[in-house]
Parts: C-alpha cells; structure tokens; sequence
C-alpha cells in the first residue's frame, strides 16, 4: 500500500515513522510519502490560504496549491493495478470513520490524504478530483479539531494493523471490538497477565483454570457488561451468540 499526505505541517506526520507503521514502512508493506503543500506556492510568503467569499470567519485553503501539488502527486504515480488511487479527506463533517471503513480502506492500494487546516479547503478542489478518483470526506469523531493531521494519524494506523504481516500475531484483529464474529460489536473486557497479585489484587481464577471454554464465556460476559455500560447502542447490533443460546436452553 501506498499513501500519500499533502500537509502544511509535515512534521505532524512524523509518528508515522515510529511503532507498527514505522515497522510496515521498514519491511515494504508500506510506502508513506508526506508532501509539504507550501512547496506549490509561488510567492513571498508561500499563502495557502485566503479569505472565505461570502464573509465570515476564518479564512480557506486556496485551490492552486492544492491542485498543483495533487496533479504532481498524481503524476507522479504508482503502480496500484486496476484500482487508481482514493482520496480521503478528513472533516468534522464527513463520513463517521468505522472499523468497516477501516476495512474498506485497508482494500485499497493508494490512498492519497488531504488533511486541511484553517476552516477547510476550497470546495472546488474536492469537486475537480472526484471526477477522477473516488474522494472519502471522513470524520473520526464528533469533536472538533483544528486541522486534520491528527485525523490522518488515526487513520493511518487503523488501516495499516490491518494490512497482512503487519501485526505480529495474526489473531491479534480476528476480536476487535467491530470484527465480525463472536465478539462483534463489543468492546473489549478486561485483560490481565503477570503477576498473578498486585498490590493485594488478584485476577479472576477463571483466567488461571485452563478451561477454554469457560475462560471464552467470561471474557464474553465481560464484554458485555463493559458494553452495556459504555455503548448500549451497539448492543443492538450484537447477534445473539452461541453462549447466549446455551443460556436460554439452561
Ligand atoms: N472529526 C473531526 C475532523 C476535524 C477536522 C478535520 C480537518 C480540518 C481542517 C480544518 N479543521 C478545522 C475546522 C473546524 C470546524 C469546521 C471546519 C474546520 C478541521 C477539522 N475535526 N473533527
């Protein structure tokens, strides 16, 4: 996979040369290449930005910077196969990002980031690529942010432990929280390991008993407490699972 991010703080970009990113960027799986977008201005004071028509506060990213550096990036290419390059650019006002669009993304070949700043970028940048390439206005959450570097972080990294190879132990997404299967749509419990008392508190003897299949229903049960104390709306989506069943058989 190969990702691009046009920015006007590329040292915001820098954690993507550390921890599981940085490792898939060391081992090929990964090619990251962070673009400084003031590199496409062309006068004294390298301006990104200007004033919003219409009034108001703040002021816009300008549409030249953005187009001449996105049709060099463009240009300058990757071999992505069928599939062209994704643009996703993240804004409050975007498509919440899930762990299926993780999925989604995680699919793609190219992706291209567009992380803005100030109240955002010209709208007509977005409407001249989406002629071209599929464009994802993203948001991670409902909060605001001042720009959207630290939305390409989280991106980022969501996507790449994703990617085959990159996360050591393969098991290791098969029970996100938002993976199908029997821990679909719960949130993590509780995890424990060494040692077995800390400050006079031990760990649940189920975890020690060697039982698989009780060990699986706790942790199960703990899911769902923790669940419907912090995100009963997703109990609405959690399928009735074989524990539940044996539950109503008993
Ligand atoms: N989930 C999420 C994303 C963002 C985000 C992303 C990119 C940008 C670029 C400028 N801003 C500031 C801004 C504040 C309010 C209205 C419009 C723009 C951004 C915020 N905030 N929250």
């Amino acid at each position: 996979m190969r990702l691009d991010v046009v920015t006007i703080f590329p040292e915001y970009l820098e954690p993507l040369n550390v921890s599981l990113v940085g490792k898939a960027r060391a081992r090929g799986q990964l090619g990251v290449h962070v673009h400084d977008l003031r590199q496409w201005t062309y006068d004294r004071h390298n301006t990104v930005d200007d004033t919003p028509y219409g009034g108001g506060p703040g002021m816009v990213m300008k549409t030249d910077p953005w187009g001449d550096c996105l049709d060099q990036v463009l240009a300058d290419g990757y071999d992505s196969g069928a599939h062209g390059p994704v643009m996703v650019v993240p804004t409050p006002s975007g498509r919440p990002f899930t762990q299926e669009l993780a999925v989604e993304l995680a699919a793609q070949p190219w992706l291209i980031f567009t992380p803005a700043r100030y109240e955002g970028i010209d709208r007509r940048v977005m409407d001249e690529y989406a002629t071209r390439i599929p464009v994802h206005e993203v948001s991670i959450g409902d909060y605001v942010l001042a720009g959207g570097e630290a939305a390409v972080l989280v991106i980022t990294e969501a996507v790449a432990r994703l990617l085959p190879g990159v996360l050591g132990n393969a098991e290791s997404h098969r029970d996100d929280s938002f993976a199908p299967g029997e821990m679909a749509n719960l949130l993590e419990g509780p995890v424990y390991t060494k040692p077995p008392v800390w400050r006079g508190r031990a760990i649940p003897d189920v975890l020690l008993s060697g039982h698989h299949g009780k060990i699986a229903r706790w942790r199960r049960d703990e899911a769902l407490r923790r669940t419907a104390a912090n995100r009963p709306d997703l109990l609405e989506r959690t399928e009735a699972s074989a524990f539940d069943k044996k539950d109503r058989e008993t």
